[in-house]
């Protein structure tokens, strides 16, 4: 065995299992599960789509983590609290109002996502809450 084919083999030995799996034809991109070729074109469009979309959250999600804890630093810096629960509850009620009870559950990753690293801790979130 030359040294290629090694390599391709030990590849392919290591690759997760997809369509094949579903039933459908090998193929490099995953399947639209559906061998009705209208169907599939449809599935294709509507994921290039979906894919656009999916960047612009992900790019808005950054964005806003930055802002917030750019936030979070200023006022830090200024004497303030690192956070303003009566604003996050405003926050937390547009998303439920936008978004149905869902809503309130992708708030509150928004949120943690705005404390940054140390946001997680225990310590760190009663340091800087405003409580009333
Ligand atoms: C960004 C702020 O600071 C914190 C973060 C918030 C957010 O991510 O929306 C909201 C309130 C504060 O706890 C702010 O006061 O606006």
């Amino acid at each position: 065995m030359s040294e290629p084919q090694r390599a391709n083999h030990e590849h392919r030995a290591v690759v997760p299992h997809r369509a094949s799996d579903e039933g459908g034809r090998p193929t490099d991109s995953p399947e639209t599960g559906t061998d009705q070729p209208a169907a599939s074109d449809r599935i294709s469009m509507l994921r290039r789509r979906i894919d656009e979309i999916d960047g612009q959250i992900i790019a808005l999600w950054q964005e806003r983590a930055a802002a917030s804890q750019e936030v979070g630093a200023t006022r830090i810096a200024s004497g303030g609290t690192r956070l303003v629960l009566s604003r996050e509850r405003v926050i937390m009620e547009r998303y439920r109002e936008g978004m149905g009870p869902d809503g309130t559950q992708v708030a509150l990753l928004i949120l943690r996502a705005g404390r940054g690293p140390l946001g997680g801790t225990e310590s760190s979130r009663d340091r800087g809450v405003e409580t009333s």
